[in-house]
């Protein structure tokens, strides 16, 4: 793949009003790829680098459209500048045929739907990635090239797979992963729906946004409740003379729910255990890409099987 393999950064978001209330400070500072944390008791300072550092905590207005702008000469960091930085190059390996995956993780609360899909005119990057690929698809005048784009949407909820696309509640345990010796994992039943323009992926993402499991925690009033996969197929076939050949690529874009401690949230009853389910699977997560780094870095030479049970 063109470019670094994997990318990983950091955004700071504003104070929400329970913060404000409460005279939160902020503790954090970003300059170029540098993330700085000051202990506020000792004024001990530690630094992390990232590949990206999105200051978007202050030093921004909103304009007339509603949208949130950097101030001049501030180092705030929008929506477009975030899809700049890491939606397009996965839209870019797209085109070339690759897969790519991108994943939202961080404590509830902390704006990872915000970046992913954003709210209101403030569009996050997987709306504006979807807008760019129809632009681009749109503009193909090579007629002996077919560009087809299909669009499916689930959540993981209490460690059951739904799909988003489909209104009926879910069948009892949820739908089946599978995996294919040729193509690799699939999930049983899902509805991958072929689209034709912006639009309908537009009114497909409204309607899995609507479905989705939300509920409001004392951390956020709109706290996502599952994790949550789009992927986009996209697909070019191009006319040979003797038939065609397709070079095909999976988009995964994904919005997970956010780690979460019970005593802060005030989780009780089914957010509790929605609460322990996420944490439980952001665990598994974390286990199974340390196993994959390692198995790149040739330190495991085997992949084990219940991490992936999730
Ligand atoms: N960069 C940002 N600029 C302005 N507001 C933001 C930003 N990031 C997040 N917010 C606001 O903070 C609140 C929480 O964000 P969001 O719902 O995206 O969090 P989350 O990490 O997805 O939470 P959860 O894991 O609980 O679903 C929302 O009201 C959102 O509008």
């Amino acid at each position: 793949m063109p470019g670094d393999s994997v990318k990983v950064a950091v955004r700071v978001r504003p104070f929400n009003q329970r913060e404000k209330n409460a005279g939160s400070k902020c503790i954090i500072s970003m300059s170029g790829q540098t993330t700085t944390i000051k202990n506020p008791e000792n004024n001990e300072t530690k630094a992390f680098s990232f590949d990206h550092s999105y200051w978007s905590h202050t030093d921004f207005d909103e304009n007339e459209l509603g949208l949130n702008i950097a101030k001049a000469g501030s180092n705030y960091s929008d929506q477009r500048q975030v899809y700049n930085d890491l939606g397009k190059g996965v839209l870019d390996n797209a085109w070339q045929g690759y897969n790519a995956a991108l994943f939202a993780y961080g404590q509830t609360g902390s704006g990872k739907s915000y970046s992913m899909i954003g709210y209101g005119s403030n569009k996050g990057i997987v709306p504006i990635l979807c807008e760019e690929l129809f632009k681009a698809v749109e503009q193909n005048d090579d007629k002996s090239k077919q560009l087809q784009v299909s669009f499916s949407m689930l959540e993981i909820y209490n460690e059951q797979v739904r799909d988003l696309l489909v209104k009926a509640k879910p069948q009892q345990g949820g739908l089946k992963i599978r995996q294919n010796p040729q193509s690799g994992f699939y999930v049983e039943g899902l509805r991958l729906v072929p689209v034709r323009n912006y639009k309908e992926i537009e009114n497909l993402m409204e309607q899995g946004t609507v479905n989705r499991t939300t509920a409001s925690t004392n951390m956020n009033a709109t706290s996502s409740r599952s994790h949550m996969v789009i992927t986009i197929r996209f697909a070019q076939v191009f006319q040979t003379d003797g038939g065609s050949n397709t070079r095909s690529s999976d988009i995964n874009l994904v919005d997970l729910a956010g780690s979460e401690r019970a005593d802060s949230t005030g989780a009780t009853g089914d957010r509790l255990k929605e609460g322990s389910a996420i944490n439980q699977s952001l665990s598994t997560l974390g286990n199974v890409i340390s196993a994959l780094a390692d198995l790149a870095m040739g330190r495991r030479k085997h992949w084990f099987h219940t991490e992936i049970q999730c």
